[in-house]
């Protein structure tokens, strides 16, 4: 069952916003003294404008239509980490949030990706975990073991972990399967998809896996 037009989180009572809207919570921690210059210089670089974009002291948030998301957020970590840096990437995906209306308006805008031709030559191995959270869904457990299934069809499968599953490979690969699940996800029962997101690029343990 499709979930776009679902007044209510099914069972619950609680409103649903009805936009599709995709938010992205995510902080940046570069391993690095120049961590302020690193965070700033990404921003600088990263056409947001097709999102609406708030960063505070912990984190930035930025909606708006499911590819400008992602499109955002990978952008950051490949200009964040095209310096060599060792950079963590935490990142909490929602859409179907109830009451999540702020920002709706940009989701009038076109498909077109702003920074994908600014970053889609440049290569970086990463290896992340995701959890998939199909919100108020009694199904929940087929609908994740789904996703992971859609993942090892993208060959970046890694080992599945408690509570997450591994990711891994060059970043392109890496956040087309994480778009991927996440969009699939939201064909299931559930109204409210969290996907949450940790990836780790440049490490030092990565020496042997990046070639
Ligand atoms: C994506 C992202 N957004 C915000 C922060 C929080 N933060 C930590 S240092 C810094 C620059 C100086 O203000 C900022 C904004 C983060 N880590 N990553």
């Amino acid at each position: 069952m499709s979930n776009t037009q679902s007044p209510e989180t099914p069972g619950t009572g609680i409103a649903c916003g009805t936009s599709q809207i995709v938010g992205c919570r995510f902080s940046l921690h570069p391993m690095s003294d120049s961590f302020v210059s690193l965070i700033n210089e990404a921003f600088e670089k990263v056409d947001t404008s097709k999102t609406w974009r708030f960063t505070d002291d912990v984190s930035t948030l930025v909606r708006g239509r499911e590819e400008h998301v992602f499109d955002v957020v990978k952008a950051m970590v490949l200009h964040a980490t095209k310096t060599g840096v060792h950079v963590v990437l935490t990142a909490t995906f929602s859409v179907g949030c109830p009451g999540d209306s702020d920002g709706d308006t940009f989701m009038a805008e076109d498909n077109i990706r702003l920074n994908e031709p600014n970053v889609k030559n440049l290569k970086q191995y990463v290896s992340s975990q995701f959890a998939l959270y199909p919100m108020g869904d009694p199904d929940y457990m087929e609908t994740i073991m789904d996703q992971v299934e859609l993942a090892k069809n993208h060959g970046t499968l890694n080992k599945s972990v408690h509570y997450a599953s591994g990711l891994h490979g060059d970043i392109h690969d890496v956040f087309n399967t994480l778009e991927d699940v996440f969009n699939n996800a939201k064909k299931s029962n559930s109204a409210h998809i969290v996907m949450t997101v940790n990836m780790s690029i440049n490490s030092p343990s990565h020496k042997s896996e990046e070639n």
